[in-house]
């Protein structure tokens, strides 16, 4: 076969749903009646009814890994199970070749009253292996999944990990032509989470993966394609990964300001970002980043020590400024402060950042405001990077 073969084609497909069990149970009578007379199935939305996925076109090759990513309800789940048989679809066509492999929903296509090992007989007779062919790959399958202790144990004892693993297990010791993953991943624990990582390096030459998470860094490291819906559409599909998932991101970013902690003493009136004293959300790596604030006390105090971190779109704080101390000489003028904090070459990587704030009594650990999402920016940079920072580095030959 060759290389780049196509090996699942997908082509205008669209799934509505009903908002409304009786409604849809209603539908489905008159639906059936209709198509007994030979009348085409309604392309169009009735009352209550939506979309759940709408007009998705895609294609993937042999050697291939496409990541299905969107906000919760995006349809993502309900295009898998009408790649894998389970649903069909309101219009369009799905063309798929080979072995299909999938691991959908936990312990998804095990049945709970058998053994693990029943299961991977089970299994593999669905994914089209013989009695003689299973038996050959048991052991490995058995070792991979790390479960030989437990192999003989019906099924719904395991544990939601275990279930995983014998479920990844068979999926990747069979060798499918096209896996298909769903979030399952995520209840693995590190180890197996590392050992799927390096069986999808592995098998993925001859594989056609489609792998659907909320974990961004998983896609970044797996996929090669990126498709990103949106409320059943499709809102990117690209081979540029990083582009999707910032799209996704950026679809999630939350402009609005809380106050976390507030004992009255002062008011935060605005925060400014500037970049080489020009207004900005949006630093290129490397910039000068200016944070501007303006503050009214409603009582007398010293001059508060600030604190003010970065976290990245996980939220995960990936940098802290220094706080102000005397020689920062910031003087409360008739009840105002206002002052810039200055932070020269912003070395952080691509992507966006919100900043927290919190204003401390002057010579105490005690608070008197704490503000998360005081401002958002985004930092822009051609290369993606996981890691939080991309330093600014220079290489020197050294001659002996
Ligand atoms: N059988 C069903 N009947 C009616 N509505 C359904 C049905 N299955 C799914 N839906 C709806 O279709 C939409 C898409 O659901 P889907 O499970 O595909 O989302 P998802 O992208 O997988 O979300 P998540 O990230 O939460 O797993 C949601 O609004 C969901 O409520």
């Amino acid at each position: 076969m060759a290389d780049n073969e196509v090996l699942v084609k997908v082509e205008g497909l669209s799934k509505k749903f009903c908002k409304d069990l009786k409604t849809s149970l209603w539908y489905g009578v008159k639906d059936l009646f209709s198509n007994l007379r030979g009348n085409r199935k309604e392309r169009h939305l009735r009352e209550k009814e939506f979309w759940a996925l709408k007009d998705i076109n895609f294609e993937l090759r042999r050697g291939e890994c496409l990541g299905l990513i969107g906000h919760n309800g995006a349809g993502k789940s309900t295009l898998l199970k009408i790649l894998n048989g389970l649903m069909k679809p309101d219009a369009g066509k799905v063309t798929m070749k080979g072995r299909v492999g999938a691991l959908i929903e936990l312990g998804a296509g095990f049945n709970p009253i058998l053994t693990g090992r029943e299961n991977i007989y089970n299994n593999g007779a669905v994914l089209g292996f013989t009695r003689a062919e299973i038996k050959e790959k048991i052991e490995e399958i058995i070792d991979f999944a790390e479960l030989r202790e437990f192999i003989d144990m019906p099924v719904k004892n395991y544990s939601s990990g275990m279930n995983v693993r014998l479920g990844f297990a068979i999926a990747a010791q069979m060798k499918p032509d096209v896996l298909i993953i769903d979030e399952v991943l995520a209840v693995g624990d590190l180890g197996f989470i590392l050992k799927c990582f390096k069986t999808i390096d592995n098998i993925l030459p001859n594989t056609a993966i489609i792998f659907v998470s909320h974990n961004m860094p998983m896609v970044s490291r797996i996929c090669s394609e990126i498709l990103l819906l949106d409320h059943g559409r499709s809102k990117f599909y690209s081979n540029d990964v990083g582009e999707g998932i910032d799209k996704y991101y950026s679809s999630f970013i939350n402009n609005n300001e809380s106050i976390v902690f507030d004992d009255g003493t002062l008011e935060l009136n605005n925060v400014r970002l500037l970049s080489n004293s020009i207004e900005t959300t949006r630093f290129y790596w490397n910039d000068n980043l200016s944070i501007q604030f303006s503050m009214k006390f409603k009582e007398e105090v010293e001059v508060p020590l600030f604190r003010i971190l970065i976290y990245d779109k996980e939220q995960r704080p990936v940098a802290i400024l220094n706080p102000n101390n005397k020689d920062s000489k910031l003087e409360i003028i008739n009840g105002r402060l206002d002052f810039l904090v200055n932070h020269k070459n912003l070395q952080l990587s691509k992507g966006f950042y919100s900043i927290n704030l919190t204003v401390f009594k002057a010579n105490s650990n005690n608070p008197h405001l704490r503000i998360n999402n005081i401002a958002v920016f985004q930092l822009i940079h051609p290369e993606d990077h996981f890691q939080s920072f991309l330093l600014k580095s220079e290489y020197q030959q050294i001659n002996r």
